[in-house]
């Protein structure tokens, strides 16, 4: 049977790559970042062209995303920065009459989702010779030689040539590469709207009327799954599977390939990179994330310090839908965070945090995002436009654009708001909680405190 066109182009494309980078040696470990990268790369366009449906209803908005300059569809992610994620029931913050505010607030991880007595469990105990959750395992040291970084697809800085073009492997033959080969890619394609009618996640089981309401009571308040339309919040109900694990188990190894995503409903859990301890977390908060988002190894090894209770989404299930979802902020302001100076010095996994618990604010030349004189509630990267600072008794003090950021001064110094900012331009806004800023950049307080600009006032 001849290959289809698109056989053939697919064919082609491939043999030219390889005909120009000339890879010696391990082709195997080439072809995986190849097709990796690819994958990569349907994956940001997918979430972006999902996040340009979601938001058409602005397409005429002047504001733009700062990944608008990616988009040779110049109208798309640019133009769509609405106000709220109204129709798909995901909005946190309503519009308020100062701007207008849009996005999840991952603090809302720290309430506890799993709060209420809790008693609907699959019988989905672990089984011992496959999972990652045998209570038998020891935590071993990692054998595995292993890159401490996250690995992230690879993000050309923004146009849509790059987007296609953006391949870029050594043809350099890793020198460990057998240890160090990935194979952890996922053949699966991310195309949720394909799999709506008959996809049924592997663990799917229907739950009774009354688990469901006691679930979707649980752990519809974490932001994970707040944004999901009822349907996709249906099938990652079903699709959850109770994990029990005691106290000093591992449940995730890093280095290992990723299986499950997990959210914690009780007990606490250790984090360890390089055998080093690096956090904690408890009930309500999830983990194992990582490994399934970007098709690389676990970042992290995992371990429990009480026995927990766990629910377990599988991967492909989570990549189906709560990546389209949930974690669309992270792949959309990735490059942004990356970008912004005083963050610069955090972990990758931090700034994921970070993006998780973003809220996006609009507003138009000449409103006021903050006053003199009130309670600081917030903290505000400028995403998009120019504001300007002034003080009551010195007038204009500073002039803010992209990629600055305000509001911190009330938050660490625990003072009122000590000017006035407001928007010279329209202006979208990134911002923080008060309490996901103090919970998010404890790491780079420091460097705000000798940046806070009223500073030299104060000694
Ligand atoms: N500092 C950290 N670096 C990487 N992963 C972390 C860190 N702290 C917690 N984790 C979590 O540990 C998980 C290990 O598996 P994943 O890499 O899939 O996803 C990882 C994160 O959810």
């Amino acid at each position: 049977m001849p290959f289809s066109k698109e056989q053939e182009h697919f064919l082609n494309e491939f043999k030219e790559f390889i005909l120009s980078n000339n890879p010696k040696g391990d082709l195997l470990q080439f072809g995986f970042n190849y097709f990796n990268e690819k994958l990569a790369n349907e994956r940001k366009l997918f979430l972006r062209n999902t996040y340009d449906e979601e938001h058409d209803e602005t397409r005429n908005s002047i504001f733009k995303s700062p990944f608008a300059a990616s988009q040779s569809r110049s109208t798309s992610v640019i133009s769509n920065q609405r106000n709220s994620i109204v129709n798909r029931s995901t909005v946190v913050g309503t519009a308020s009459t100062k701007g207008q505010r849009q996005g999840g607030d991952a603090d809302s991880e720290s309430d506890n989702p799993f709060k209420s007595d809790f008693s609907v469990c699959q019988s989905n105990d672990i089984k011992k010779s496959d999972s990652p959750l045998d209570p038998s395992t020891k935590r071993n040291s990692i054998q595995q030689p292993h890159p401490s970084s996250i690995q992230q697809p690879h993000h050309s800085n923004n146009n849509q040539q790059d987007i296609n073009n953006s391949i870029h492997i050594s043809s350099e033959i890793p020198r460990n590469f057998n240890a160090l080969r990935r194979t952890s890619v996922s053949a699966e394609s991310f195309e949720p709207r394909s799999f709506e009618q008959d996809w049924k996640p592997e663990h799917y089981s229907e739950k009774s009327p009354e688990q469901m309401r006691r679930l979707e009571n649980s752990i519809g308040k974490n932001f994970l799954f707040n944004s999901l339309d009822f349907d996709s919040k249906k099938l990652v109900i079903n699709s959850l599977e109770e994990k029990k694990v005691p106290n000093g188990s591992e449940i995730i190894k890093q280095g290992d390939d990723g299986d499950y995503f997990y959210v914690v409903e009780e007990g606490n859990v250790d984090f360890f990179v390089n055998d080093e301890k690096v956090g904690s977390s408890s009930v309500g908060s999830n983990f194992g994330e990582l490994a399934l988002m970007y098709n690389s190894p676990r970042a992290a090894t995992v371990i429990a310090t009480s026995d927990c209770i766990l629910w377990a989404l599988d991967r492909l299930t989570f990549r189906k839908i709560l990546l389209g979802h949930s974690f669309k902020k992270r792949i959309m302001y990735e490059d942004f965070l990356k970008s912004v100076p005083i963050l610069s010095s955090l972990t990758d996994y931090n700034r994921a945090k970070i993006a998780d618990a973003l809220e996006i604010e609009t507003y138009s030349n000449g409103q006021v995002i903050i006053r003199e004189g009130d309670t600081g509630e917030n903290f505000y990267f400028i995403e998009n436009g120019t504001a300007s600072v002034t003080k009551e008794k010195e007038g204009v003090v500073a002039q803010l654009k992209s990629h600055d950021y305000f509001g911190e001064v009330a938050l660490i110094n625990d003072l009122p708001r000590q000017a006035t900012v407001t928007a010279t331009s329209d202006l979208k806004l990134a911002t923080l909680s008060k309490s996901a800023f103090q919970r998010l950049l404890g790491p780079v307080v420091d460097v705000l405190k000798l940046n806070d600009p009223t500073r030299t006032h104060q000694h």
